[in-house]
């Protein structure tokens, strides 16, 4: 970790951080005022785009459905498979609630992340705070991309968006696997809305 001067804020971002067990513990011990911030999204579409990600890099992998289930017949969920085990953020928080205190933590919604980029990113600012510099001003919508992206990237006047590993397509998925899925997460989804006082409006 680079020194902080005066002024600046260190920054690191590492995926698996979150759901790593002795991560608290560890930035804890580093500094107990770090600031922690985690993109959290509905942990159905999560488990899917996860599946996606890994099938792009190895397309022999089995069938959604058949990671998601340890007994297809009795729908007994693998909460052994990592894109399941991720998604249970209740979980996850809870190991981080031991070593910080929930005013250190911020939730940004992945969804509303999509759907209004500077709102999200205004709570973020502030949770950090900064003065709001990003703004609205800042997005447009690009519809061949179907997100938003920058109108100016750091340090250039071209627009830019996010590259192609973001904003997969997601396979169809059989909708029985969706609602065993939905039935799964909805009590930790619940604790979750209940630890972090924020309803992330998932279909439950
Ligand atoms: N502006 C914009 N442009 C493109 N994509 C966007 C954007 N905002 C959020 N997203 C969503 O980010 C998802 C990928 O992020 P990840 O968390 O998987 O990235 S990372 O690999 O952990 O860095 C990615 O998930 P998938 O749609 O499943 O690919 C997107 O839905």
């Amino acid at each position: 970790m680079p020194k902080t001067l005066e002024g600046q804020i260190t920054m690191e971002k590492t995926p698996s951080y979150f759901v790593t067990r002795e991560a608290p513990a560890r930035i804890a011990a580093m500094s107990r005022k770090t600031k922690l911030i985690v993109v959290v999204r509905d942990p159905v579409t999560r488990a899917i785009s996860d599946y996606t990600q890994t099938l792009s890099k190895k397309p022999d992998i089995p069938s959604f459905e058949s990671l998601t289930f340890k007994n297809r017949t009795t729908g007994l969920i693998d909460t052994s498979w990592s894109a399941v085990q991720i998604g249970i953020y209740a979980k996850h928080l809870d190991n981080w609630l031991q070593h910080f205190p929930m005013e250190q933590l911020l939730f940004v919604s992945g969804e509303r992340l999509i759907s209004d980029p500077a709102g999200e990113l205004g709570r973020v600012q502030d949770f950090l705070g900064l003065k709001r510099i990003i703004t609205d001003k800042h997005f447009y919508f690009n519809q061949t991309k179907g997100f938003p992206c920058l109108k100016k990237a750091e340090g250039s006047s071209k627009p830019h968006c996010l590259g192609k590993t973001k904003g997969r397509t997601h396979p169809n998925i059989h909708p029985e696997v969706v609602r065993r899925l939905r039935d799964f997460y909805r009590p930790f989804n619940l604790k979750f809305y209940q630890m972090t006082g924020h309803h992330f409006g998932w279909q439950l």
